[in-house]
C-alpha cells in the first residue's frame, strides 16, 4: 500500500509563500508512523494532501502508484482521514453513526450495523454503544472516528492532532487503542506534543517550516538523544537536539 506527496507545492492564498515546496513524503505502509513537528510546521497541511482533502498547487498525491484522481473512489474507502474534530450527528448513538459511516463507504446496511458492533468493540466502547454521540467525551468521540474507519476496513488511517485537549487518563486509553489498531492497519498521526511519542511508534517523521528534517525509526530518532538525557526524558532530549534547540547545533 502506498500513498504519499510527490514533489508536492502548496500554498494557502496565492500571493503568501507556499507552506511546502517540492515537498514528498511516503506513508510507512506498517505500523504507527508520529508526524512530529512544532505549531505552523505544516503537519496537517500534509495530512489534508494526504486525505484528498487539500489539492497540490504542483506535483501529486499517488495512492497505489496512480495519481489520486484517477483512483478516489477506491481512494474513499480505503483511507480513512480523521480531522481533530469528529464529525458525528449528535441525535444518532454511537453505533448507529458508526454504521452511517460505513453504509454512506459502501456496505450493505445489515453488514454496516455489524461491523460497527465489531468495530466499537476494537476501540472499547462496547458500553457506550447505544449512548447517544452528544453524550460521549471527547476521547470517546475521536475513538467513535477510529471505529468508523475499521468498519469500512480502511486500509491506512489519518489521524490530525487526536491527542490535542485530551486529558491524561484519555490519551493513555486512546494511545492504546490506536497502537492496538496499528498492529492491523498503517496509521499515520500528526502531534506537537512529543509525549505522544511513548514507546508505541514504529517510525518518527520530524517536519519543521514545511520539511521533513529527520523519517526513520523510533529507535534512530531516539538515538539523537543527548547521553545526559534524564531517563524517560530521551524524546524530548532527541527533538530539542534535531530540532537545534538545545544549543548544541
Ligand atoms: N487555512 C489556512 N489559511 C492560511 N494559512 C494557513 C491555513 N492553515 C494553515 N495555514 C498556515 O500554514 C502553515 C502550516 O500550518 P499547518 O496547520 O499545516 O501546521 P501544523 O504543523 O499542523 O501546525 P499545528 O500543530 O498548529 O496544527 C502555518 O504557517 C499556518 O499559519
Amino acid at each position: 500500500m502506498t500513498l504519499l506527496l510527490d514533489h508536492v507545492t502548496f500554498r494557502y492564498h496565492r500571493w503568501e509563500r507556499p507552506v511546502l515546496a517540492n515537498f514528498s513524503y511516503e506513508i510507512p505502509s506498517e505500523g504507527l508512523t508520529i508526524l512530529l513537528g512544532p505549531n505552523g510546521a505544516g503537519k496537517s497541511t500534509t495530512l489534508s494532501l494526504l486525505a484528498g482533502t487539500a489539492t497540490p498547487l504542483a506535483g501529486r498525491v499517488r495512492f497505489k502508484e496512480a495519481p489520486l484522481t484517477s483512483a478516489s473512489r477506491e481512494f474513499r474507502r480505503q483511507v480513512a482521514w480523521l480531522p481533530q474534530r469528529v464529525p458525528t450527528s449528535r441525535q444518532l448513538t454511537a453505533r448507529e453513526y458508526v454504521a452511517y459511516v460505513a453504509w454512506l463507504k459502501g456496505e450493505s446496511r445489515t453488514d454496516a450495523w455489524e461491523r460497527a458492533g465489531e468495530a466499537l468493540e476494537q476501540v472499547d466502547l462496547s458500553e457506550q454503544s447505544g449512548q447517544k454521540t452528544a453524550r460521549l467525551s471527547g476521547g470517546q468521540l475521536r475513538r467513535v472516528g477510529i471505529a468508523c474507519a475499521l468498519a469500512h476496513d480502511a486500509l491506512i488511517i489519518l489521524l490530525d492532532e487526536p491527542t490535542a485537549g485530551l486529558d491524561p487518563h484519555q490519551r493513555t486509553v486512546f494511545r492504546d487503542v490506536v497502537r492496538k489498531v496499528a498492529a492491523r492497519v498503517p496509521v499515520l498521526m500528526s502531534t506537537h506534543d512529543v509525549a505522544d511519542l511513548a514507546d508505541e511508534a514504529n517510525t518518527v517523521s520530524l517536519m519543521k517550516d514545511g520539511r521533513i528534517v529527520h523519517h526513520g525509526a523510533t529507535q534512530s530518532f531516539l538515538d539523537h538523544a543527548r547521553p545526559d538525557a534524564a531517563p524517560g526524558r530521551q524524546a524530548e532530549s532527541a527533538y530539542s537536539v534535531l530540532m537545534g534547540l538545545d544549543g548544541t547545533s
